[in-house]
């Protein structure tokens, strides 16, 4: 059986784009760079973290596979993670703006004996915005829980002049390295295998 140890309803639906339809484990991990943590290290430990937690959840229960992912935005060496507010959306969105930056996005999953993770790094170029952008973006709300104040998948699309990596890695799940991933504990969706 998998679980997805995850509150982000993309990652189900990404998941489901593969035929499965995993179980939802509910966990809060607290988000915080260590000072001297390298980005794609933090990215990789917060990853481990939440399917750790997930695990937790449910100890015991035989054969459960669970998998969880983390996604950050990198520009500069400098993390973004979710804005807290609005404010918070513009500073990071003005700081994109004209540049490229990497989404990371790192899948792990873990069993009671074993455990194997992937990596996507994607370098995604942004058009410089213009203060009209800028603010009905802001208004579209579309921001809230993406980290670095966008979603791929709606309209910051349009401010997207180059993608160098995997959609679906922006996203919040990189399906190529999860199916692989997958093949690793048996799972294998090209079968048709749903658990
Ligand atoms: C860059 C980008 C991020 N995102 C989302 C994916 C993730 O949900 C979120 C990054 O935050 P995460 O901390 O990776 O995930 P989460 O808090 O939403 O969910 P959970 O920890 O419970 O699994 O940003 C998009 O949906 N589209 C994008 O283009």
């Amino acid at each position: 059986m998998l679980y997805l140890a995850s509150k982000s309803p993309r990652r189900r639906e990404l998941l489901m784009r593969l035929g499965i339809d995993p179980r939802l484990l509910d966990i809060d991990i607290p988000e915080v760079r260590q000072p001297g943590e390298a980005a794609f290290d933090y990215v990789r430990r917060v990853s481990r973290e939440k399917a750790g937690a997930g695990l937790l959840g449910i100890a015991g229960v035989p054969d459960a596979l669970v998998l969880a992912a983390d996604t950050e935005v990198v520009l500069d060496d400098e993390v973004f993670g979710k804005p807290v507010d609005s404010d918070g959306a513009v500073r990071m969105l003005s700081r994109l703006s004209g540049r490229t930056h990497q989404v990371i996005s790192v899948v792990w999953i873990l069993s009671a004996g074993r455990e194997a993770q992937a990596a996507s790094v994607s370098d995604v170029t942004f058009a410089a915005l213009t203060p009209a952008q800028l603010d009905g973006y802001i208004t579209s709300e579309e921001w809230q829980g993406k980290a670095g104040a966008y979603a791929i998948q709606g309209r910051a699309e349009a401010f997207v002049t180059r993608l160098d990596g995997s959609y679906s890695g922006v996203m919040g799940l990189p399906l190529h390295e999860t199916a692989k991933l997958l093949g690793k504990f048996g799972i294998d969706v090209f079968a048709g295998a749903k658990e």
